[in-house]
This record gives C-alpha cells, sequence and structure tokens, in this order.
C-alpha cells in the first residue's frame, strides 16, 4: 500500500541546524523508514537562495521517501497542510541585546508563524520549537494559535537530556543505552534541571550508583546545563548537528512512542504536575503512546531537586511575564 507522504515544515531551513536536519528527515529518520515526506523549507528572503542550494543537495540524494521540496518565505504557504512543523529559526542574541529585545525580536517570528499554523496547518499538526528561547517561543507559537490544541506546541530539551545521558555514563563507565528514566525539568536554559534520582543504570538507581552529590551539584549539573555554551566557545557556532539529533529524537519518538521502561524529556505545556504552573511550556519526564505524551505521574521530588526545578519554573514564568507585558501573549 502506498502512504499518503507526510508534510514537514522546516524553518530557519538555510541554517547550520537546517542543514544537519534535513537530510535525515528526507532518509527517514524522523517518521520511520516506511513513511514518505514532502518538505516544506521556509526561510527569510535573504536566504531562499541559500534554501535552494540546500533543496538542490537534497534532489541529488535521490531519497527513495522524498517526494517534494517547497521552498518558500510565505509562513502561510509553509504551513499549508502541515502535519510536523520544527521551528528552528529564530533571532539570535546580538551583542548589547537585553533578554527583552530578544523575545519582542522572536515575536516578531514565533507569532505569525503560530498565526499560520493556526490557519492553515493538518488537523494532527505537531510543533517543536527548537529557536531559542525555546520554552518561550514556543508559548508565544501556542498563544497565537488558539484554535490548535496546546499540547500540541512543544519545546526542545531533548539536547539536554541527550547530553546528560553521556555524562552520566562516562562517569558510570556504564553504555548510555543502558539508563533508563532520566530527566530534564524546566527551562532549555542553564536554570534546566537534570535530574538523575530516579533514573536507573541497568536497572539500578542511578544516584546510588553515582552516590557522589558534590559530583552532582558541581559537575554534572552544570556541564549539562552550561553545554551549549561550551560548544559555542569550542566551534565559534552553536550545537548543529547534535541539536538536529535531538529533534530528530524528539518528534520520532513522540510520532511512535517511548519504549517500555523507560521514558523522554520535553517542554510541553504544564497542566500543573509537579508544581509546574499550569500554561507554562516546561521540561517534563513524559511517556508517549499513539502519538499522544502524558507526564510521568507520582514522582517523589526530594528538597535537592525541588529547588532547582522552582528555580528554573521561576525563570519561565519571569519570561512568559515579560513576553506578556509585550503584548505577545
Ligand atoms: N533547543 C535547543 O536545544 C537548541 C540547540 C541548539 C540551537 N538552538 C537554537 O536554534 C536556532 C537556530 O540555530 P542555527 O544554528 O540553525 O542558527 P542559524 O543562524 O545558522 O540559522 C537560523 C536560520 O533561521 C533563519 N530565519 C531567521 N528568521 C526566520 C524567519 N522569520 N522565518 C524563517 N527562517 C528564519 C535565518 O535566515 C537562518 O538561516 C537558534 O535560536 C539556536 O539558539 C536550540
Ligand atoms: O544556541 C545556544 O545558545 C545554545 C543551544 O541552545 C544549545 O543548547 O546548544
Amino acid at each position: 500500500m502506498t502512504r499518503t507522504p507526510v508534510n514537514v515544515t522546516v524553518t530557519g531551513a538555510a541554517g547550520q541546524i537546517g542543514y544537519a536536519l534535513l537530510f535525515r528527515i528526507a532518509s527517514g529518520h524522523l517518521l520511520g523508514p516506511d513513511v514518505p515526506v514532502n518538505l516544506r523549507l521556509l526561510e527569510i528572503t535573504p536566504a531562499l537562495k541559500a534554501a535552494e542550494g540546500t533543496a538542490m543537495e537534497l534532489d541529488d540524494c535521490a531519497f527513495p521517501l522524498l517526494r517534494g521540496i517547497q521552498i518558500t518565505d510565505d509562513a502561510n504557504v509553509a504551513f499549508d497542510g502541515t502535519n510536523v512543523a520544527l521551528l528552528v529559526g529564530a533571532r539570535p542574541r546580538t551583542k548589547g541585546m537585553e533578554r527583552g529585545d530578544l523575545l519582542e525580536a522572536n515575536g516578531g517570528i514565533f507569532k505569525p508563524q503560530g498565526k499560520a499554523i493556526n490557519d492553515h496547518a493538518a488537523d494532527d499538526i505537531k510543533v517543536l520549537v527548537v529557536g531559542n528561547p525555546a520554552n518561550t517561543n514556543a508559548l508565544i507559537a501556542q498563544a497565537a494559535a488558539p484554535d490548535v490544541p496546546a499540547e500540541r506546541f512543544t519545546a526542545m530539551t531533548r539536547l539536554d537530556h541527550n547530553r546528560a545521558l553521556t555524562q552520566l555514563a562516562k562517569k558510570t563507565n556504564s553504555q548510555v543505552s543502558d539508563i533508563k528514566k532520566l530527566t530534564i525539568w524546566g527551562n532549555h536554559s542553564a536554570t534546566q534541571y537534570p535530574d538523575i534520582f530516579h533514573a536507573e543504570i541497568a536497572g539500578k538507581n542511578a544516584a546510588e550508583v553515582v552516590s557522589d552529590e558534590q559530583w552532582l551539584a558541581d559537575e554534572f549539573i552544570p556541564t549539562v546545563a552550561k553545554r551549549g555554551a561550551a560548544i559555542i566557545e569550542a566551534r565559534g557556532a552553536s550545537s548543529a548537528a547534535s541539536a538536529a539529533n535531538a529533534a530528530i529524537d524528539h518528534v520520532h519518538t513522540w510520532v511512535n512512542g517511548t519504549e517500555a521502561g523507560n521514558w523522554a524529556s520535553m517542554g510541553i505545556p504544564s497542566d500543573g504536575s509537579y508544581g509546574v504552573p499550569e500554561g507554562l511550556i516546561s521540561s517534563f519526564p513524559v511517556t508517549v503512546k499513539d502519538g499522544a505524551y502524558s507526564i510521568v505521574q507520582g514522582l517523589e521530588i526530594n528538597d535537592f531537586s525541588r529547588g532547582r526545578i522552582d528555580a528554573s519554573v521561576q525563570e519561565l514564568a519571569e519570561e512568559r511575564d515579560a513576553v506578556r507585558g509585550l503584548g505577545l501573549i
């Protein structure tokens, strides 16, 4: 049976994450090896030519699953009938730019894109926001799309999750595949909290295996939370291939589900669980079944974790208040 192609829109398609992402979508890593895709590339007008260059290379790969590529600078066209939207293009913070300026500049991008999704996307639309500040950009887009169920707007903390897996595996001389139930809580920022208290390494409690609170507080958490800045320092550019990989993981999990006995971290609109105010787009542990995620319930949060979750959530609340003050939500 021939399957109907899934429409996947990527914004910022000519950027560095776009370049690392598009080829993996087209080769079947996003949705599965038997799912054909149509790609829609949204860029600003001056970057259309670069996007055309990437599309030429996609053509030259002769990917059997790639059924079409459309390039546009019009969000209404880019999101028409879209099933999966990866919002990567964002305004980076430049020298002298205050946080409020950054939020306002991104509001100018994510508000119209949210509206275009609201007006044109397919009923089953799933949105992943990668462009920073990802959680609050997702909130802006979601607020501009009142006809789309709020839970379809998510923000990426899977890169943080993957970073934490590797740091923990290195510390414990284990394999990343042995580690389950790790959680990123809060914002995709330096305040995020990677939590190993419920994680398991080959079936044993990770915090007990590590048994080193100083390493946790002084090395593990700051290494994971500040990894983006460390990559920028080392590469002279922000993480791209690992960010694209995490975007693939996030959507793949959302569409295909979590494995039994494990969960993933996703930035999602809070339902009030774990004391996170309802509506904030915060990272939680989630399981996914049949294309829908649920927050893992009933985890005991110790004092060490509580203070850190609260601090990151407080930052999210401040960002929400700032964009509310700017009339963006
Ligand atoms: N959530 C995460 O874990 C994570 C990780 C890494 C990077 N990021 C963020 O992802 C974003 C993109 O990173 P990059 O390295 O690809 O940046 P980049 O500067 O290489 O590319 C961004 C692209 O977005 C385009 N763009 C700008 N405004 C647009 C608009 N209105 N519509 C469509 N396209 C638009 C630009 O023309 C550019 O081609 C940044 O905000 C970065 O901070 C997030
Ligand atoms: O682009 C950045 O500021 C860093 C990025 O969010 C990352 O975590 O690598």
